[in-house]
């Protein structure tokens, strides 16, 4: 069995605390007789302003990696930090809270909500956590994702590309310390995946986002500053600036 790898991702500005950090994190489900180890004992700290991949064979515990950085969902054994803060036994409602203010997440699917236009979308997470919204910011953060211009458009009246820019717009208009995105390209055709990628690659160098991303595609992992390779719930490898191809290569290694 492969051991498992304690890892530092990106570049640590100023030697602060990571922007999220994983300690012997572990996630179960099921019962004593029938256990699956979703996570299994990962370490891992994301500094802030990088951009990292998370790659790995299906059911490798990605998403469930994501959904647990994120306080999405519970970790079994093992503690999460937030900027330094631990969050592992935060109750349900400052998590709520958390989400909506130092945490993004774009999905595969955009999660629009169809009777809503681009900027009533984008206005949504202020609104939810009760604060006044104002028009010039949901204009600033639609015009960062080049789509001003649509902000009166409802979904289904965008392709899928610019559904996607208005969720990750949507996703930053709270300024969150870090961006999780679980295959944020995965339903878009090969221009619009490129235009989301430049996107992410602007905020991360511009503006310092820190930005974990799920994905299947070694072009999209490409795109990060660096890639971690999970396999049955552990960390097995890691690769800073990648090209594709040596993505994909390990990929196929870790899938043989
Ligand atoms: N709610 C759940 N109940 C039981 N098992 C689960 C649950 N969620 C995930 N698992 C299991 O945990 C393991 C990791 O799942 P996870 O979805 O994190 O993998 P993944 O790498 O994201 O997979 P994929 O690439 O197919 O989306 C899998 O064996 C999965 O079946």
């Amino acid at each position: 069995m492969t051991a498992p790898l304690s890892t530092e991702l990106g570049r640590r500005a100023g030697g602060g605390p990571a922007a999220v950090e994983l300690r012997d994190v572990s996630r179960h489900y099921g019962t004593k007789h029938d256990l699956v180890r979703a996570l299994d004992g990962v370490s891992v700290a994301f500094a802030e302003g990088s951009w990292t991949a998370v790659m790995g064979p299906s059911g490798s515990g990605k998403s469930t990696l994501l959904h647990c950085a994120a306080g999405l969902e519970r970790v079994s054994g093992g503690q999460v930090l937030l900027t330094g803060d631990d969050i592992t036994a935060a109750d349900d409602a400052a998590l709520t809270r958390l989400r909506r203010s130092r945490i993004g997440f774009v999905f595969q699917s955009f999660n629009l909500i169809g009777s809503l236009t681009a900027e009533q979308n984008v206005a949504l997470p202020l609104k939810l956590a009760g604060q006044r919204v104002p028009a010039r910011q949901v204009r600033q953060v639609l015009a960062s994702v080049g789509l001003d211009e649509r902000r009166r458009h409802r979904p289904r009246e965008l392709s899928g590309g610019q559904q996607q820019r208005v969720a990750i717009a949507r996703a930053m208009v709270t300024r969150p310390s870090v961006l999780f995105a679980d295959e944020p390209t995965g339903a878009l055709d090969s221009a619009s995946a490129r235009q989301v990628l430049r996107l992410l690659r602007e905020m991360v160098d511009r503006a310092g986002q820190t930005i974990v991303m799920v994905t299947h595609d070694p072009a999209a992992a490409a795109s990060a500053d660096s890639v971690m390779f999970l396999s049955d719930g552990r960390i097995v490898d890691h690769a800073a600036a990648p090209t594709a191809a040596e993505v994909a290569e390990r990929l196929a290694r870790l899938e043989a």
